[in-house]
């Protein structure tokens, strides 16, 4: 039989930090303060229905008050633009989230400048996105899907100094803030995307210790683009024509050959909103001048 990678499991490691988390606002509010996380939802996307009322509810058990901001798809971006900054105004409010996709006619850029980079809970705006691409030291918010995929690295005692990592997809909500992630750990990064041909993405694969993918393609890491003892994490979420989800690696395949491996979903998905919920804490904490202990989510 052949040795099988280890699981990584997302779902597990997200409960623990959410628990972090619960303790961190149950501290604040001692202190009389209550992190409160503003989502704005614009249409009826499905798909983002459903993560939005798990954040609701995540949230609700940590302790952070969640509003949803619902709209219809025929909203303004003037309309919208006033929302934010109403809620940038709002004491109650520390994090301030936009769900994505939003209809054609309404500026995506627009409502990433709009929203207070210290309300920033996605690390969009381009302040914050610019302070990571430069390894500023000061605090301020980072995209949380790549920021919980470092979580579980650590967790799992990745050692990432000097190792090899491949990324593939360079959106502002993943590959590109991965990449920096991965970079300031002391990795050397390579970025791939949709126009990597195949047969350089399949020799870059094959010399990568870690393999970070976000591409929105079913199945498109397979067995032999892993190279024996690679860790694997898998941050595509397809939903399939039978309601099922499936990741962007052949999990099947690539199970046999990855050291480490994360599911889809259990994986990446549940650490996306503990670790939003951890962002919010921590912008409520610097908002209302309470000193967290350091390092408290370290899990
Ligand atoms: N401004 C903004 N910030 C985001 O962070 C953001 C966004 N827009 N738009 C959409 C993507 C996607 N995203 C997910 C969150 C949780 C799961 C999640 O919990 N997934 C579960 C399964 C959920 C299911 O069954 O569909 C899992 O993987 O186990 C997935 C995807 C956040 N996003």
């Amino acid at each position: 039989m052949k040795d099988m990678a280890e699981l990584i499991d997302g779902k597990q490691i997200a409960k623990t930090l959410r628990a972090k988390v619960k303790e961190q606002a149950t501290y604040l509010s001692e202190q009389g303060v209550t992190p409160g996380l503003a989502v704005i939802l614009v249409g009826d996307d499905p798909a983002s229905q459903i993560y939005v009322r798990n954040k609701e509810r995540a949230a609700e058990k940590a302790g952070v008050q969640a509003q949803t901001i619902r709209y219809d798809a025929t909203i303004t971006e003037a309309e919208l633009l006033q929302k934010v900054a109403t809620l940038n105004a709002d004491p109650a409010i520390d994090a301030i989230l936009v769900q994505s996709p939003l209809p054609e006619h309404i500026n995506e850029q627009h409502l990433q400048e709009a929203i207070t980079p210290e309300k920033d809970v996605d690390g969009f705006h381009p302040e914050n996105v610019g302070k990571l691409f430069a390894n500023r030291h000061e605090y301020f918010p980072i995209a949380n899907t790549p920021r919980g995929v470092m979580t579980m690295l650590q967790h799992e005692q990745v050692d990432l100094y000097g190792k090899t990592a491949v990324v593939i997809g360079r959106s502002i909500l993943v590959g590109k803030p991965m990449f920096s992630l991965l970079e300031a750990a002391d990795a050397s990064v390579s970025l791939l995307h949709r126009h990597t041909p195949d047969d350089v993405r399949h020799t870059m694969l094959q010399q990568a210790d870690v393999i970070v993918v976000a591409a929105g393609v079913p199945k498109l890491i397979t067995a032999n683009d892993v190279k024996p003892g690679a860790v694997v994490i898998d941050v595509g979420i397809n939903r399939m024509e039978d309601g099922h989800l499936e990741g962007d690696v052949d999990f099947e395949a690539v199970e046999p050959i990855a050291s480490k491996i994360t599911p889809v979903p259990g994986g990446v998905g549940p650490m996306t909103i503990a670790t939003l919920l951890e962002t919010t804490v921590e912008l409520a904490a610097r908002h209302h001048d309470v000193e967290l202990e350091a390092g408290w989510q370290n899990i």
